[in-house]
């Protein structure tokens, strides 16, 4: 809207304009009255995300003004969904007294609520954490630097870091999760970022590193930001600047329980990239859903700050192996001594402590969320008194944060009443007995009939008038009323008020001090509590420090114990976790797939070392590859979060990252086919994997044409055997590649099996030495319902591709490396299998290339020796 435009509208219309131009990407919600009223284009939209009706608040610049409303009473409940919408609401209210405003009141911005900023109970899931995260991009010697910071707004837990490259700006955007995205307006990679909402473009100004850096010692308080370590990633300081200033415009406050910010130390732990991420299924199942996954079969935390902890570390696994051998021994202690039995009912009592204890810093608790603290705060000595008794380095440390706080507790008791109200607006927060003054004010106003009945039964007896009666309207107030049969009866310190056809009014320097006390005693009340509630509010601000780390210490003893806890009901154990190579599982399994099946799951060992550092899997459809590999990862992953493991034993040597490649999906969103998703993951674990990395392959190859499928993933396995060196489970059908194992001296073929029963398969899902002896396919498809006919055709298409087939002898093939920079091109023997497996697929490769190389001979320039050698060749292909 331009300003001459503007200036046609009526003058409330032209202050909403003032307030809108501000916030032209934000809906905003303008007070009237009783009323937020939405306009224009935000009140179209808001009548089709919240299914309101959309109508028209007469006419401006000539025109209907849409308009869509919504009682103030109900707005949070509106606004909760809109934000879960990914949309951002501005909330302006009414901040000038309508009686004596010339034109149309004054309106504020109080408050602006955006997806990642959000605090407010109602607001939040539970169980997950709420991150606005910022990101700002440099170049840094030809690499693209992106400086990360991310705040947790419920809890105040913010951090930075920086990463080189796309593919890792993309992990981390999969890791964090975010809720909303702050970026440059000059971003290079907004596509990187798949939120459908939620991405916010600033000026690149707000990314200036100077004043990012000023911004953060202001917050802080401290000279300048060496002692959080973060002096040398000039990046993520621009980006955490720019989010600590949009942060405190939206809340419109300081953010006192802001007090530091800390580096995330990649290298401290086990990188999982976001195709990984997914294929573990760590909070989220491959169809998007939160059943069936890590989480929910690990998760038995008491409080959601523990819960959303134990996700943090199901998504950021560590490599510090003593601060792992002190959780290791925290769940020993816990589970050993069944601990966790007795801690977990007392955890229950502290709720959300993390989050209640923000709202208490942006001054947003509402009265039920101190009775919660109070009641958190009554557990501290009881747990305290429970960790003194286990002996454990961890829960000693954990037990001196946990600080007790008689006074406070004592007075969150003594202050309010047993059943708070969700809102402070109509008062009845504090108990009888706290407050003297409030304790007078409300018998005032709760006990004014009592105190009528008084007046007029004793101003009956000493006037002798029976009709003498007390009432009360609103325009003239308290009044004696005597019928005009006795008015002249009245005593002369009756002051006569109003005068009705058969009856007089009255007024009494009594009544009328009642009146005066009774009519302000309400609001004097709801003042006075408001008043009350303010200084409970800063008493606890004063301590937030030291409940802040209460809190943390209560969350982490939730997840140690949940970890006892799993431990002890699932028969986890405790892996013994080293730096000296190798990943050893005796009698493992799959802690989701096991929670689900109703058959008992089969325990399944694993060997990888130096010397045998990659698998061949081979089995049946349907066998249990994948669900082997990926209890493989799993225990892995665990082990490197602290917690024991799905198996009898095992033995896992720090990892530096987890890789898979897994299962098939498109990326349409992303412009992708199937195959392009399966190359680049590839291609990422082959840049990017080392020999502590623990690599899962699934079918590698099998999205394109079975020659260039075979080629690659035969390719690919000799690359990750001899030059990468790292942990390898390979899973394929190409019975072929399983000749590999016969070449390479670190690779060795298993194989899932399977056995017939009477024209039906049965999977044994055991894992044995060697490659299977058959695939099952036609079986398994019959399984699966493809009716009859349509696999006796398969039957007989069978037995002909495999008598087409041909025969081979002795060959040589040459796969020539197709990723240039292994510079390793090798020759293979390919034997012939004796086992009845699919054709063949070399032989047509070999016709081929038999055909190719005559075709290819230049016979009037061959010397008669070429000739002869030419021909030796071509014998032996045959
Ligand atoms: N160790 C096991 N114990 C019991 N049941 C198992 C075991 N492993 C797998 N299963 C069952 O077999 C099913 C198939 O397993 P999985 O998906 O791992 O097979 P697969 O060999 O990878 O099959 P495909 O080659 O078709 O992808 C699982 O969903 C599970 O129900």
């Amino acid at each position: 809207m331009t300003k001459s435009s503007s200036d046609n509208h009526t003058p409330m219309m032209r202050q909403y304009f003032g307030l809108k131009s501000e916030h032209p990407n934000q809906m905003l919600f303008y007070r009237m009255g009783d009323f937020y009223e939405i306009f224009y284009e935000d009140a179209k939209r808001a009548s089709e995300l919240l299914d309101i009706t959309l109508t028209a608040r007469g006419h401006s610049g000539g025109k209907p003004i849409p308009m869509a409303g919504i009682p103030f009473h109900a707005a949070e409940n509106y606004i909760a969904r809109l934000v879960r919408m990914g949309e951002s609401v501005v909330i302006a209210e009414q901040v000038g007294d309508p009686a004596t405003s010339k034109g149309p009141v004054e309106r504020q911005v109080a408050r602006i609520v955006t997806p990642g900023t959000i605090s407010d109970e109602a607001f939040l899931e539970e169980k997950r954490e709420n991150l606005l995260l910022s990101i700002a991009h440099t170049q840094r010697k030809g690499l693209d630097v992106f400086g990360f910071s991310y705040l947790d707004m419920a809890s105040g837990r913010f951090c930075l870091f920086e990463v080189d490259g796309f593919d890792a700006l993309s992990s981390e955007l999969q890791r964090l999760s975010p809720m909303e995205v702050l970026i440059s307006e000059d971003f290079p990679a907004r596509d990187c970022i798949q939120l459908e909402k939620g991405i916010c473009e600033l000026g690149p100004w707000h990314f200036d590193y100077e004043s990012s850096y000023r911004q953060l010692i202001q917050q802080f308080n401290t000279k300048d930001l060496s002692g959080f370590g973060c002096e040398a990633l000039t990046a993520a300081t621009a980006s955490a600047g720019a989010l600590l200033q949009y942060a405190k415009d939206t809340q419109r406050s300081s953010l006192p329980h802001i007090q530091s910010i800390s580096v995330e130390q990649r290298d401290a732990s086990v990188l999982i990239d976001g195709a990984t991420r997914k294929n573990l299924e760590i909070d989220q199942n491959l169809t998007g859903t939160q059943t069936n996954t890590l989480v929910s079969v690990l998760d038995t935390c008491a409080t959601p700050m523990g819960s959303r902890l134990l996700k943090r570390w199901l998504h950021t696994p560590i490599r510090q192996l003593e601060e792992l051998h002190q959780r290791q021994a925290a769940v020993k202690a816990l589970k050993d001594g069944a601990g966790y039995d007795l801690i977990q009912p007392i955890l229950k009592q502290v709720g959300d402590l993390e989050r209640i204890l923000s709202r208490v810093a942006l001054r947003s608790a509402r009265p039920r969320d101190l009775l919660r603290l109070r009641f958190a705060l009554d557990s501290f000595p009881e747990i305290r008194l429970i960790l003194k008794e286990i002996e454990s380095e961890r829960l000693n440390s954990l037990n001196k944060r946990i600080i007790e706080q008689p006074l406070i507790a004592n007075t969150l008791m003594r202050a309010l009443v047993e059943n708070p109200p969700s809102v402070i607006r109509d008062g009845g927060i504090f108990d009888l007995g706290y407050d003297s003054e409030l304790d007078e004010l409300i018998s005032l106003s709760t006990n004014a009939t009592d105190y009528l009945a008084e007046i007029e039964r004793r101003e009956k007896e000493r006037t002798g008038i029976q009709s003498l009666k007390v009432g009360y309207n609103r325009v003239h107030g308290y009044y004696i009323e005597i019928s005009r049969l006795h008015s002249d009866m009245a005593p002369v310190e009756y002051v006569r008020r109003q005068t009705l056809k058969n009856a007089e009014r009255f007024i009494t320097p009594e009544l009328k001090e009642f009146e005066d006390k009774a009519l302000s005693a309400k609001s004097k009340a709801l003042a006075r509590e408001k008043q009350l509630y303010e200084d409970l509010l800063d008493q606890l601000n004063d301590i937030l420090g030291e409940l802040q780390t209460s809190s943390q210490a209560v969350a982490q003893l939730d997840v140690l114990t949940s970890f006892a806890e799993r431990a002890e009901r699932l028969s986890f154990n405790c892996p013994d976790l080293h730096n000296n190579g190798g990943l050893s599982i005796q009698a493992g399994r799959h802690p989701v797939v096991e929670s689900v099946i109703s058959d008992p799951f089969i325990p399944n060992d694993l060997e990888l070392n130096r010397q045998r550092s990659l698998l061949m899997i081979t089995g049946p459809n349907m066998g249990g590859k994948s669900t082997y590999m990926r209890q493989v990862a799993i225990i892995t992953l665990l082990a490197h979060t602290g917690s024991f493991v799905p198996a009898q034993k095992a033995s896992i040597s720090i990892v530096d990252r987890i890789f898979t490649r897994m299962g098939s999906s498109d990326d349409l969103a992303g412009g992708r086919s199937t195959f392009m998703v399966e190359m680049t993951e590839t291609a990422n674990i082959l840049n990017n994997a080392s020999k502590d990395s623990l690599v899962l392959m699934d079918e590698v190859g099998r999205g394109t044409s079975t020659f260039d499928g075979l080629s690659l993933a035969w390719s690919a396995v000799e690359y990750l055997a001899n030059q990468l060196k790292c942990y390898v489970l390979f899973a394929t059908h190409y019975f072929e590649l399983t000749t590999l194992a016969e070449q390479l001296p670190q690779a060795a073929n298993v194989h899932l099996t399977a056995t017939e029963y009477e024209d039906e398969i049965v999977f044994m899902h055991q894992v044995h030495d060697g490659p299977a002896s058959q695939s099952y396919g036609l079986q398994v498809a019959q399984l699966a319902g493809v009716p009859r006919t349509v696999i006796g055709h398969a039957k007989n298409k069978l037995a002909e591709l495999e008598s087409d087939s041909l025969p081979i002898k002795s060959n040589t093939l040459t796969l020539s490396d197709s990723q240039d920079h292994t510079n390793n091109t090798h020759s293979s023997q390919v034997q012939e299998s004796s086992q009845n497996w699919q054709p063949d697929l070399f032989a047509e490769a070999e016709k081929n290339e038999l055909k190719e190389s005559i075709l290819e001979l230049d016979l009037d320039n061959l010397s008669p020796i070429e000739a002869l050698n030419t021909l030796y060749k071509l014998k032996e292909f045959l």
